[in-house]
Formats: C-alpha cells, sequence, structure tokens
C-alpha cells in the first residue's frame, strides 16, 4: 500500500482511481510517454484532408490577346480549364475552395487557414501544405512580401496572439510556442536553424507521435522573435539554393510550430499542438529535367516524396486501411499531423499562362486525388468553338472568333460566357475566354497522353480521379479496360509457354539445356546451368540447400563439383575468370525460373516500398524509385522495365534478378503447400 503511494506521480494527486488505472494502462511499459492523448486509444476516424485551389494572376503585366488565360474560375469551389483533346469541352474541378487570380492574401488565409488554428490550442495538430509548379505562387501564398503577407506571417501573427490571451493570468493554461525549420532535400531532412547538424532521423515514439531527434527548437513569444529566427534561416536555404543551383526549387521547406499547454492546476495535464507549414519542391521538376547524376537522383526523390504524398492524401480520404506515410521522409513527418484528427489543407497553386497548361493539368489531377472527388457529368457546358482546337486540324479548319462568336447563344454573347449564378467575389468577374491550345507542342501532347495513361492506370484501382466530363472518363475506363485484356493475354501466354517447356522437358530431357523461350531471353542468355564459386552465389544457396533437404523432389538441384570450374560461353567474362576453386552448379528449370520472374514482376507491381526493400538489392531509395517509376508509367510489364527507372542502372538490373530469382522461385516451388 505504501509502495503504491510513493509510486504515485504528481500528476495522479486528485485524479480518481478509475482515472488513475486508465493512465497507467496508457503509460505502462512506455514510462516516457505523455499523459497528454489519454483517451486518445481509439484510433480517431480518419479526417478528410482539405483542397483548395489559387490561380494566380498574369505577372508579367496586363494579359495581352496571346496572353488568355487556360483556366478559369467558376464560382468559389470550381474551376474549369480548356481541354487540350476536345475543344468542345472544358475539364471541371470542383474543390473545397477555390481562390481566383484577385483573391488576396486575406482571402487564402482567411478562407482556408485561420479556422483550422485553434484546433493547435484543444492539442491537435494541423498542416498546411502549398503544392504546384514553380512559379505558380507557393512562396507567394506562403510567404508573401512585406506589403503583402502570406500564410506564414498571418498565421504566427495570430497564434502568438492567441497563445498570449489564452495564457493570460487567471487562464488554467500556460502556453508557450517555439519554432523549428527545415527543409527535405533528396529524402535528408535538413535543420535550417542549425545547417551543420547535417541529416537528421525521424523517429516515432510509443504513443504515434512524430519527433526529429536533434531538430533545433526556438522558443519565441512574440512576432519579432520569429523573424529574428526565420529569416536568417530562409537567407540560409536561398544561399544554398543559389549555390547548387535549383536548390530551393527541388525541396520541400517545412516550418513547423509547437504549442505547448501546461495546466496550471490538478490534474496538471499537458497538451501539445503542431502546425506544419510548407512550401512543397516544385512538382514541375518531375518530368522535364533531362537531367543526369546529381539532377536526376534530386529529380527521383521529388517525384518520390510529391507521388507519396499523392497517395497518402488518397488512403486518407478514401479511408484505406493502409496510408503509405513510411514511403517517404515528407509523408513520414507529416505522419501525426495528415490524418487521423489533425486538420489538413492544400492549396493546390496553379498558374493562368499556356506554358503552364501541361503543368496546371498535371497540379489539378494532383488535387483532385486529394480530395472526395465529386464525378458530376459535364453536361450543356461546352466551351464556345474557338477557344480549343483539336491538335491536328490545320488553322484553316479552325474556327475563328466570329462563328464561335455565332456558335454561342445570345445570352452568351452578352456576357461573354456563362456565368455561374452564385459567384464569390474571388470568382466574380466576368469570365474571360480561355486560351486556345490549337498548337501544341507534340512533346508536350506525348506528356499529356502520359499523364493520361497514368489517370487511366490509377483509375482501374477503383480511384476515380477528376471531374471530368463522362465521355472523357469513359475513355479513360475503356484504356484501362483494355490494358487489363492486354495483361491477361500476356498471363495465359506465359502459362502456355510454361507447359510447353513442361512438354517438351518431359518429351526430351536433354532438351532442357538448349531451350531458351522468348519469355526467358535475358536469364536464358545464363543458360540453365550456371555454374559459381560458392563464396560469390547471389542466389542463397543455404536457402536452396535447406529448401531441396525439405523438399527433395523440388526442382533445384545443387551439386558440388570436385575440381576447376569449367569453361562456361555464357558466363560474363569477369565469372570466366574465376578459376581453381570448388564451385557449385545448379540447374534450374526454366519453369522455376519463369516462376521467380513472375513473382518478382508481381511485388515490382503490386508490392509497397517496404515489400520491395525485402528484396534483395533493393534499399529504401531503390524502393521508392520504383513506386515512383510505377506510378509515373503504370505496372512494369517484365523484369526487364527496371532498368528504365532512373537510378537503377543496366547491370543493377541483372544483379537484383540473380539475387532474387532463384530465392523467390524456391520460395515458392519448394515451400509447404
Ligand atoms: N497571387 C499572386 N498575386 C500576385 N503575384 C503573384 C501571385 N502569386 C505569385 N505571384 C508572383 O509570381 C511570381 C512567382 O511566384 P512564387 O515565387 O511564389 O512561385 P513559386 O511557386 O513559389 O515558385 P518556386 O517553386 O520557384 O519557389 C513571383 O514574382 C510572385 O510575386
Amino acid at each position: 500500500m505504501e509502495r503504491r503511494a510513493q509510486g504515485r506521480s504528481r500528476m495522479d494527486v486528485g485524479v480518481p482511481a478509475r482515472r488513475r488505472r486508465e493512465m497507467a494502462a496508457v503509460t505502462s511499459g512506455a514510462g516516457r510517454c505523455r499523459l497528454s492523448k489519454v483517451g486518445a486509444g481509439r484510433r480517431p476516424p480518419p479526417a478528410r484532408v482539405r483542397v483548395a485551389v489559387r490561380l494566380r494572376p498574369f505577372v508579367d503585366g496586363a494579359a495581352g490577346e496571346n496572353d488568355t488565360p487556360c483556366v478559369r474560375g467558376l464560382d468559389s469551389c470550381s474551376l474549369e480549364i480548356a481541354n487540350w483533346r476536345n475543344h468542345q469541352e472544358t475539364l471541371k474541378y470542383q474543390f473545397d475552395a477555390f481562390y481566383g487570380e484577385r483573391s488576396s492574401q486575406q482571402d487564402i488565409y482567411a478562407g482556408s487557414v485561420q479556422p483550422i488554428l485553434r484546433h493547435l490550442l484543444e492539442g491537435q495538430n494541423a498542416s498546411v501544405l502549398a503544392y504546384g509548379p514553380t512559379g505558380a505562387g507557393k512562396t507567394h501564398t506562403m510567404l508573401g512580401s512585406p506589403e503583402q503577407p502570406g500564410v506564414i506571417p498571418r498565421a504566427l501573427m495570430d497564434l502568438l496572439q492567441l497563445t498570449r490571451e489564452e495564457s493570460a493570468e487567471g487562464r488554467p493554461w500556460a502556453l508557450s510556442v517555439t519554432m523549428s525549420y527545415l527543409e527535405i532535400y533528396q529524402e535528408k531532412v535538413l535543420d535550417l536553424l542549425e545547417p551543420s547538424s547535417g541529416d537528421l532521423v525521424i523517429r516515432e515514439d510509443c504513443r504515434g507521435n512524430i519527433l526529429i531527434p536533434g531538430l533545433t527548437q526556438k522558443p519565441i513569444t512574440s512576432f519579432a522573435d520569429f523573424e529574428r529566427h526565420f529569416l536568417p534561416a530562409s537567407r540560409n536555404r536561398t544561399v544554398g539554393a543559389t549555390r547548387l543551383n535549383q536548390r530551393s526549387s527541388r525541396s520541400h521547406a517545412v516550418l513547423l510550430v509547437k504549442v505547448d499547454q501546461r495546466e496550471r492546476l490538478a490534474p496538471f495535464r499537458q497538451r501539445e499542438g503542431k502546425l506544419y507549414l510548407i512550401d512543397l519542391a516544385g512538382s514541375e521538376d518531375n518530368r522535364r529535367t533531362g537531367n543526369k547524376g546529381l539532377r536526376l537522383k534530386e529529380s527521383g526523390a521529388i517525384n518520390t516524396s510529391l507521388f507519396v504524398l499523392g497517395k497518402v492524401v488518397d488512403a486518407l480520404n478514401q479511408g484505406l486501411p493502409r496510408v503509405p506515410y513510411r514511403d517517404s521522409k515528407l509523408t513520414r513527418l507529416l505522419q501525426d499531423s495528415l490524418g487521423g484528427s489533425a486538420h489538413s489543407i492544400l492549396i493546390a497553386n496553379i498558374a493562368p499562362e499556356r506554358r503552364f497548361y501541361l503543368d496546371t493539368v498535371s497540379a489539378l489531377n494532383f488535387a483532385a486525388r486529394s480530395k472526395e472527388v465529386i464525378n458530376r457529368p459535364f453536361t450543356n457546358e461546352s466551351l464556345q468553338l474557338h477557344v480549343l482546337a483539336p491538335i491536328k486540324l490545320s488553322k484553316k479548319e479552325l474556327l475563328g472568333p466570329s462563328e464561335a462568336k455565332r456558335a454561342r447563344g445570345p445570352e452568351e454573347e452578352e456576357t461573354g460566357s456563362p456565368e455561374p449564378p452564385a459567384a464569390p467575389s474571388s470568382a466574380s468577374q466576368k469570365l474571360s475566354p480561355l486560351q486556345k491550345l490549337n498548337s501544341m507542342d507534340p512533346a508536350m501532347v506525348e506528356r499529356l497522353l502520359s499523364l493520361d495513361r497514368l489517370l487511366g492506370s490509377q483509375g482501374s484501382q477503383g480511384t476515380p480521379l477528376l471531374s471530368t466530363p463522362r465521355r472523357e472518363r469513359m475513355v479513360l475506363m475503356k484504356t484501362v479496360e483494355a490494358k487489363d485484356l492486354e495483361i491477361e493475354r500476356l498471363k495465359m501466354k506465359q502459362k502456355e509457354l510454361e507447359a510447353k517447356v513442361l512438354a517438351q522437358e518431359a518429351a526430351d530431357p536433354k532438351e532442357k539445356e538448349n531451350y531458351s523461350p522468348t519469355m526467358l531471353r535475358p536469364l536464358a542468355r545464363r543458360t540453365v546451368t550456371v555454374a559459381k564459386p560458392l563464396k560469390k552465389a547471389v542466389v542463397m544457396p543455404l536457402q536452396l540447400i535447406q529448401e531441396q533437404a525439405a523438399y527433395p523432389n523440388a526442382e533445384i538441384h545443387i551439386l558440388k563439383k570436385k575440381g576447376r570450374k569449367r569453361k562456361l560461353e555464357s558466363l560474363d567474362a569477369s565469372e570466366l575468370e574465376e578459376k581453381g576453386e570448388d564451385c557449385w552448379e545448379l540447374q534450374i528449370s526454366p519453369e522455376l525460373l519463369a516462376h521467380g520472374r513472375q513473382k518478382i514482376l508481381d511485388l515490382l507491381n503490386e508490392g509497397s516500398a517496404r515489400d520491395l526493400r525485402s528484396l534483395q538489392r533493393i534499399g529504401q531509395k531503390k524502393a521508392q524509385l520504383i513506386v515512383g517509376w510505377r506510378e509515373l508509367h503504370g505496372p512494369f510489364s517484365q523484369v526487364e522495365d527496371l532498368e528504365r527507372v532512373e537510378g537503377i542502372s543496366g547491370k543493377q538490373m541483372e544483379s537484383f534478378l540473380k539475387a532474387n530469382i532463384l530465392g523467390l522461385a524456391a520460395g515458392q516451388r519448394c515451400g509447404p503447400s
């Protein structure tokens, strides 16, 4: 009894016994865990990530005749963009909020950011992410200028004011605010307040809170305090960007503001609310770089983290059981602030200029994926004919403005284009005509097509992506269906080939050595009889030996050969030079190889980054590159496609194949049935 009383902490005083038991249960086995989330043991329902889109104005002077916008707002939640495939339609999107080119910094802040700040004082987390191509206005939205301060200064001012009020004398809680500032560059977490710290690790405590041990935290009590730390750190980042060329647009800048609350009286509870304010890396870098070496690696990292971010948001909004937070540093960092009980807003920044068209479509699709999608068939709302033209039509075939005018009804002639009934201030201006897209660069068309393919492949997973017109969606679905059929056909063909191999082997076992079916081309080059020195065996001989012992009838034969290794035509020169050692001879049936390949292919196409890491020669980075590539290009059709992944060479692909194929084949063929 006495011991128990001694064991009671200061926090237990005055707490009813039942409550104490609950607290003990929560903290048992993890003494360092805080009590602030007592009662949060139940998994909170996933919160929907809210998505706002902000269209910036033309920035280099007034829009001239050749500078009509590609995109325009319809009302406070929706917008439309010229459809490059069909000049009679526009693509319409609906979001939680749409801010047109005349919207002010205050509109965005008051409409989408300010409402979530109060949750920080309730001990909840929040995040604001600015997404979009370089030059579309992310930094303007987040930082702004002294004349037009953006989300960050406004949020900081309000938050500091709120905490001062809440922690005034006589109020039940004492509040304190700290700030940290970091960037994620090439999957490295770098402290901008203490740049010499190097790559920091992200950890999760026993309650699911995400921590970065070693990250500088500066206490701030006033806005002047904040500026004192933030401004030099921002300059620090900019200097880095100049020196390293494009670095700033290739890193995610993350400002973390923590609000700590301590109850002044019993039961002396504590709360912590975290706010992430993030200026993401420019999304257009993904496919336009054409870079090599370091730049290629950077691009891969940005690709991966933005795709993972999209997937995380997607999973949260669809209520999927698995949210792939761990697949990138950015999402790992945001794990406790994106989804769960957190409040998150993604602000997709877009630009009106034609040269941004592709990036705008891409950003809108990303944003559309990031919200509950409203698939509203688009009927009777075609764009005036002169606005868009099919890419292949000659100028002669295009309708001129006068015909287009005639094609519009008399009502529209008056106003220029249909105006929504309840347009808010941000979109209340008359709708301007949209940009003609009649002479598009073939490279852009190619990229748009690949974007479509990407949408098609994602659509096949049951994720409706954007509120495209019905016809557009049907085309996408048909593409997906055709792809599925093609995959089925290939699978059947592969089975037929495998059966043929087996039949051939049964008929004439000698034939086996010479058989080299097309499906197995890369490995067949090495023939079915592969000699390897024991030390260099990359096919996990131990595993195979064990499996062989357990399943003597399995089709893997491991024979220890005495004497010097004989020369094999089919081996690499380096391997040919291996001499003077006892070696293992592995005799593997083509059927097994085919099975191994299929298993690898399945993993490549369906495995998460974590699954992929379970493969030999695949670490965190390669796993993410593979996932990113798959997202971008759709499923791998053969394992050799790995070579096409940025950062994986042909040699690495071959070594990966060698290292995994037999292990996987053996796992499948020799495992207990
Ligand atoms: N809503 C806006 N109103 C007026 N000017 C804007 C607006 N949005 C952006 N701009 C201007 O457009 C230019 C590009 O914007 P900004 O630098 O914010 O783009 P960004 O997306 O952050 O680009 P990066 O990825 O390169 O940092 C700047 O000159 C900025 O002042």
